[in-house]
């Protein structure tokens, strides 16, 4: 388990103090994809860093399994750096030596013998389907096959931990997608826990199982992907929702046509109901709503995932004998779909 407690890290320029971070406070658990959204000059890359004391934070400790980074002698933390591997967005590989000699470099740092050397980058290389490529040298590789190779020498000394430093946003989609699905599979199979900072919402949609939302050096909201995503508080995080669903947080087109209307027994409503899970491919919202006669105009719809997890979204103007369409939302709502009336 990774706790950052309090943490606070000021630069020093031109004698001034800037505060790049403060006030964090994040625990993540062991085995879990955890994000860290934000933009530009946020704090993203200098909270990763701190992770594994690239960066010592002026203030608050990380503790990572029960020891506190901040309290190590520089041997101790050396050591202690085997068990965080790290990646990078412009993969920091040495370009003067072969594929099979970047992947072997930590090894040789940890003094390992040849033929455990030979053997564990044999198995990384297989791992992360380069075993063909060895023996030629980075600039012979695309940015793909580079990451690729990055994720190898990461993972060399068998880390607990996986640092990603926006590690998809120097490739294209379809080269991103390759390698989020690379670190799912070996999270998957190996349990290690990844922290990855990105500013693009389909990275932490894709892979994470928690995300936080970093603004001017503070963490602004947090929580599960599917929570935050689906019911997003702060405008930043609406606004990065917005990268990958085409969800209007404002009102939609059609809703400005429609003022909520009640005329003795009738009533008309917009609610917007979420599906999440298994529920996501259950006819229950249509078959609900046809028993009660509630009649319904759809104005708005998404559907999509968020790493394993279905998820739809769906603003419908419901309208009818109020006492219906009370018992509608009622029975939607205990049968698992979550309801809102928002207009
Ligand atoms: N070495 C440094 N010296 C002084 N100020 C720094 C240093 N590194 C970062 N900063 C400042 O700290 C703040 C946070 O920067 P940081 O690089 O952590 O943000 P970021 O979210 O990773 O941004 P980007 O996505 O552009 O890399 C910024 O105001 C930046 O100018």
């Amino acid at each position: 388990m990774i706790k950052l407690q309090n943490l606070r890290k000021d630069y020093v320029v031109n004698k001034k103090a800037v505060t790049a971070l403060k006030r964090i406070d994040i625990t993540i658990e062991q085995g879990e994809i955890f994000g860290v959204i934000g933009h530009s000059g946020a704090g993203k890359s200098t909270l990763i860093r701190c992770i594994n004391l690239l960066e010592r934070p002026t203030q608050g400790s990380v503790i990572i399994d029960g020891v506190d980074l901040t309290t190590l002698s520089k041997r101790e933390l050396q050591k202690a750096r085997q068990d965080i591997g790290m990646i990078f967005q412009h993969f920091n590989l040495i370009s003067s030596s072969t594929i099979f000699e970047n992947v072997a470099f930590p090894l040789r740092l940890a003094k390992k013998s040849k033929a455990e050397v030979d053997s564990r980058v044999n198995e990384l290389l297989k791992l992360v389907g380069l075993s063909e490529h060895a023996k030629k040298y980075p600039s012979q590789l695309s940015g793909g096959q580079k990451q690729r190779v990055g994720i190898a020498r990461a993972l060399a000394n068998d880390p607990k931990v996986l640092l990603c430093d926006e590690a998809t946003s120097a490739l294209d989609p379809m080269t991103t997608q390759s390698i989020l699905r690379l670190l799912a599979d070996i999270n998957r199979k190996t349990g290690i826990t990844i922290i990855l900072i990105t500013h693009e919402m389909q990275v932490i949609q894709e892979i994470c199982d928690r995300v936080a939302v970093i603004d001017n050096g503070e963490i602004v909201e947090a929580g599960k992907v599917a929570e935050v995503f689906l019911r997003p508080q702060q405008e930043i995080t609406q606004e990065f929702v917005a990268q990958v669903s085409r969800f209007e947080w404002s009102d939609g087109l059609l809703r400005q046509n429609f003022s909520s209307q009640a005329t003795g027994k009738e009533t008309r409503c917009i609610v917007r109901v979420t599906f999440l899970g298994e529920v996501t491919f259950q006819p229950i919202m249509f078959e609900v709503l046809q028993r009660e006669s509630v009649a319904f105009n759809i104005l708005h719809g998404t559907i999509s995932r968020m790493k394993d997890t279905p998820y739809g979204q769906l603003e419908l103007e419901l309208s009818g004998i109020r006492a219906d369409v009370d018992r509608a939302v009622a029975t939607m709502q205990a049968r698992g779909l979550d309801v809102e009336v928002i207009g």
